[in-house]
């Protein structure tokens, strides 16, 4: 683990949840961690009315008697009430601050420049949790408001023991195993959900497959069904044996020092019992002991159960918190401009990359130079590592060797915010985004989101000018089968839909295009590149490159420049007739396409 895994401590991360809350609403989160303890100490208070009332029973005091009762009542009905208005404050606030975790969930996960939060399996096993758990951050200050109140509430059981004999103080050292207990239970279980994230959520996959409509047909084909509750079986099993085994062991220390509670619990009835026979002590005094006890029991009971509560949350906080640290360390200190315009384009440097985490190397000491204004076509077999270099270009991960340059300046250097705004494209593994067809498309140019004539102009370029007359509300319909009044495209039309998006920045510095046309047919793909190719050539005022990524060997040929990528580096590069002439990889694999086509 290096220190970037480590989780922030507990302390520094109910520290950040506090100060959380009082951003989102400091009246409404003062109020709870105030109210709340009120009412709990309230509870206690009752015990010393009934040892003035049993007193006063005893003594024959009729005021004494009146006086003790009507001080339960007022009591009652004043911890009842400070203490509902403290949760109802305290519900207001997780609905306030429920919403602002989440969007700050989304903001450091979306926002942080790198992509390996999302792709590395150390790092979505600790996200996966979260996205399915963010709420339960917010409960923090009602579980620090619960757990102050029960701890008062223990505080002030104490100073009533103790006033009744001093060596009662030392009935909660008593409870003190039950909390260390707790504590360590509820870390334990974290451990462990942390520990059993990739079977879960391999578990939810293997359901997923079976209940989603695009894999329907693949599992109905095969027959795949009592496989895939099989392997949700196997998964939820492992998951299962480990969680049973921890939940296990916690209910074991909870019965054994819950025992030894009991022990302390009878020597305060002997103690205060014996005094009262020698008359150190008076019969209210020996009501109050036993109520006391009991609810010393029940209090260390509340002490444990509501520290857990409160570990548990913070220990879910922590890993928003690690999140939010992450993105913040991410913050760009680069600061050198981005060009306005390339002049002389982008050079991998003896270029060398391994995702972290793992040994193989993807690229090894790659050099190459992609010219500005010119189209490169980037080929390769499959795990070659192309979309690999997109990332790279894009800045989403930093190469562990040598260095991408922007006109002679190292990537690293430049604000990785200021380089996204000149890079657009549109990729394989495209976002279905379930909007109005005009704002799927708008959106790659937020400056022009919800813009018609920009969406028209857009699905044309992407050869999908037909697309809205074919769709119920046009430009306007929802997409996404189940949202109200929802259209589901085809596969196709989804990825039109997305490139119009990647071709909706109107001067970029760096257009990726890996794979956007895959799911079209070949002729599609030639006519929609070779317009790309002509648009990119019109002299952009950025002088851009745009890299092209294509298993499809009669389209890259209208690049200006193809490189064969092979395992961990350049196998060739050169103009398609270059490339002929040479009659190496590149020649075979184009001769072999062409006479497939033939
Ligand atoms: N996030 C990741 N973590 C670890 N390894 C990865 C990750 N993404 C890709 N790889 C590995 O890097 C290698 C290159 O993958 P990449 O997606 O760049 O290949 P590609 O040339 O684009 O392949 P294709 O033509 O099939 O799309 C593959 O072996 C893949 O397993």
């Amino acid at each position: 683990m290096t220190d970037s895994d480590k989780l922030p401590g507990l302390l520094r991360t109910l520290a950040y949840t506090v100060r959380a809350a009082m951003r989102t609403d400091p009246k409404v989160a003062a109020g709870g961690l105030l109210l709340i303890p009120l009412g709990w100490v309230s509870g206690t208070l009752f015990g010393l009315w009934l040892k003035l009332l049993v007193d006063a029973v005893v003594g024959a005091d009729q005021r004494g008697v009146i006086a003790a009762c009507t001080l339960m009542v007022v009591t009652w009905v004043g911890g009842f009430m400070v203490g509902t208005f403290g949760r109802r404050f305290n519900e207001t606030l997780q609905d306030k601050a429920g919403v602002n975790l989440e969007h700050e969930l989304i903001h450091v996960a979306a926002g942080t420049h790198s992509i390996q939060y999302l792709e590395l399996p150390r790092y979505v096993d600790r996200l996966d949790p979260l996205r399915k758990e963010a709420w339960i951050v917010h409960w923090t200050l009602e579980a620090l408001a619960e757990t102050l109140g029960a701890f008062a509430q223990a505080a002030f059981t104490i100073a009533l023991l103790v006033s009744i004999h001093p060596a009662l103080a030392l009935l909660p050292a008593f409870g003190i195993p039950a909390l260390l207990a707790a504590r360590a239970a509820a870390l334990r279980e974290k451990r462990a959900e942390e520990g059993t994230a990739a079977h879960r959520r391999r578990q939810r996959h293997f359901v997923k497959l079976g209940t989603d409509s695009s894999p329907g047909k693949e599992i109905r084909v095969f027959g795949l069904e009592r496989e895939l509750v099989r392997l949700s079986r196997v998964e939820w099993s492992k998951e299962h044996a480990i969680q049973t085994r921890v939940a296990w062991k916690g209910t074991g220390w909870q019965v054994a020092t819950s025992a030894f509670f009991a022990v302390g619990f009878v020597g305060v009835l002997v103690l205060v019992g014996l005094s009262v026979a020698r008359g150190t002590a008076t019969v209210g005094d020996l009501a109050l002991a036993l109520v006391l006890a009991r609810t010393m029991s029940h209090n260390l009971g509340m002490v444990v159960g509501m520290t857990r509560w409160l570990v548990d949350c913070l220990a879910t906080g922590q890993r928003f918190l690690w999140l939010v640290e992450r993105g913040r360390a991410e913050e760009p200190a680069a600061t050198a401009p981005v060009p306005a315009r390339l002049k002389q384009g982008m050079v991998l440097k003896n270029l060398s990359f391994g995702y972290p985490g793992t040994d193989r190397v993807i690229l090894d000491d790659v050099t190459l130079t992609l010219a500005a204004g010119s189209v490169v076509a980037l080929v390769g077999e499959n795990g070659a590592g192309k979309s690999t270099l997109v990332k790279l270009l894009c800045g989403m991960y930093e190469p562990t060797g040598g260095a991408v340059l922007v006109d002679g300046t190292d990537l690293r250097e430049l604000d990785p915010r200021e380089w996204r705004k000149r890079c657009t494209g549109a990729f394989q593994d495209h976002a279905r985004l379930e909007l109005q067809v005009r704002d799927a498309v708008t959106i790659g140019d937020l400056d022009r989101l919800g813009d018609r004539d920009a969406a028209e102009d857009s699905l044309a370029a992407a050869g999908a000018a037909e697309l809205a007359s074919t769709l119920p509300n046009g430009l306007d319909t929802q997409l996404g089968t189940t949202w109200p009044g929802g259209t589901d495209l085809s596969g196709g039309q989804w990825q039109k839909v997305a490139l119009a998006r990647g071709l909706m920045r109107d001067d970029p510095l760096l257009t990726v295009l890996d794979e956007p046309t895959a799911s079209l047919d070949a002729q599609t793909e030639d006519a929609l590149f070779a317009r790309y190719a002509a648009e990119a050539r019109r002299s952009r005022p950025s002088n851009g490159v745009t890299l092209l990524v294509s298993h499809r060997f009669s389209t890259v040929r209208a690049a200006d420049h193809i490189v064969v990528l092979g395992h961990t580096g350049v196998l060739e590069q050169g103009s398609h007739d270059e490339l002929i002439r040479r009659d190496g990889v590149y020649a075979e694999l184009y001769h072999l396409q062409a006479r497939g086509y033939r």
